[in-house]
């Protein structure tokens, strides 16, 4: 898919924006500060709702503004596609054509994109927290229905949740309210999971064979799903549920003590390991680095797959940051397959011969000159 023309009004440092005549690749080149990030961001944004930097929409609009606009058109396969969304201090509404969708997640999806950004790293490095936060946004990229058991999911924790914290003393009286959510955590959470471990596996597929072409066949890359209830590679949903449920009953008395539920794909992870060893504790840098960019490209195969089209790339601040050798692996890899918007302060840091034939933008206190 190819992003022809974007416009942005009171997003971010960019009161007003229309930006046009993309080519396969795009270099957005500024100083710190400019507005870089945030046009890349927007982008980002317009493909997943959400973005890659906050959980508060309220930072994405401009200081002292209510509201913002972020509006693209996008070549797809099977036609030209219009594709706005407004973001608001009361919520999100999104149109494609022109035409409003009732539901966010009808929305997700339309555009495809894979940032690769200097926070990739925490995917290996960080907290559990992180890791599920990249397997729900890439999951409902491709498979928007898992979003709405997300969304059921996180709505059933909280009332169980807020029952449990009350639940001390009174064991007998939310007996009946208890069983009623666990059978509806049991029911989104299963769906989660299930879905979880089909994209680990096709990930899993891809990320070994990209690992160890970066790494000349010495790494084998292993992707492994750590479930809080069940075996790690079950997928079927009847017994899913059993154990899930099984689970539960076994650390109730615990979730009552602690006042939170303790199980279920809230509390789930995803390990790496390199030739049997786990990255997170025994990786290099260097080895942290590559599982991180070698999911980022497993990803746009993935999506190639999934969808039949590949995904719009964004590079923020990570050309530089990788060797020559990786530049050249990660710009040569998709070269006529994928459209690219990277940016950067300078062009001086970046070696790869195909940034040559790139479209060059200014990007200076939100005003872009290409
Ligand atoms: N909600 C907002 N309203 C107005 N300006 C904002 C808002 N959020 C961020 N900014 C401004 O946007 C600018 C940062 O832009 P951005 O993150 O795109 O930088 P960049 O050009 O990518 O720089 P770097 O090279 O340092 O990464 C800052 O000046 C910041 O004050």
């Amino acid at each position: 898919m190819f992003v022809n023309q974007i416009t942005l009004q009171n997003y971010r440092n960019y009161e007003q924006l229309k930006l046009g005549s993309f080519g396969p690749v795009n270099l957005l080149i500024g100083q710190n500060a400019q507005g870089k990030t945030n046009l890349v961001e927007a982008l980002y944004v317009l493909a997943l709702t959400k973005s890659h930097r906050t959980a508060r929409d309220k930072e994405l609009i401009a200081f002292s503004e209510t509201s913002a606009y972020i509006g693209a058109e996008v070549s797809r396969k099977y036609g030209d596609v219009k594709l706005e969304l407004m973001l608001s201090t009361q919520g999100k509404k999104a149109k494609i054509n022109g035409l409003e969708q009732r539901k966010l997640s009808d929305f997700v999806g339309t555009l495809n994109v894979v940032m690769f950004a200097p926070e990739d790293l925490e995917i290996v490095k960080g907290t559990p927290g992180i890791r599920r936060r990249f397997l729900d946004m890439e999951i409902g990229q491709v498979a928007p229905g898992y979003l709405y058991h997300l969304q059921q999911y996180q709505k059933v924790l909280v009332q169980r949740n807020n029952l449990l914290k009350q639940a001390w003393g009174k064991e007998a009286s939310i007996q009946v309210m208890l069983e009623v959510w666990n059978e509806q955590l049991a029911e989104h959470g299963v769906k989660i999971v299930k879905k979880r471990k089909q994209f680990i596996k096709k990930l899993q597929k891809w990320a070994l064979e990209i690992h160890q072409g970066i790494t000349g066949g010495k790494e084998a890359l292993q992707l492994t799903y750590v479930p809080s209830f069940g075996e790690a590679d079950e997928e079927d949903e009847a017994v899913l549920l059993d154990r899930f449920m099984l689970k539960l009953s076994q650390v109730r008395e615990q979730e009552i003590r602690r006042g939170m539920t303790l199980a279920g794909p809230h509390r789930d992870d995803l390990a790496f390991s390199i030739n049997g060893r786990e990255v997170q504790t025994y990786g290099s840098q260097g080895q942290q680095r590559t599982t991180a960019l070698s999911l980022k490209l497993a990803e746009i195969e993935l999506i190639h797959e999934e969808i039949g089209e590949y995904p719009v790339l964004l590079l923020d601040d990570v050309l530089s940051e990788l060797d020559p050798y990786r530049q050249t692996q990660l710009i040569e890899t998709f070269q006529d397959k994928v459209q690219t918007f990277i940016t950067a302060t300078g062009v001086e840091s970046l070696n790869t011969g195909r940034l040559k034939e790139a479209g060059i933008y200014h990007v200076h206190a939100g005003q872009v000159e290409p």
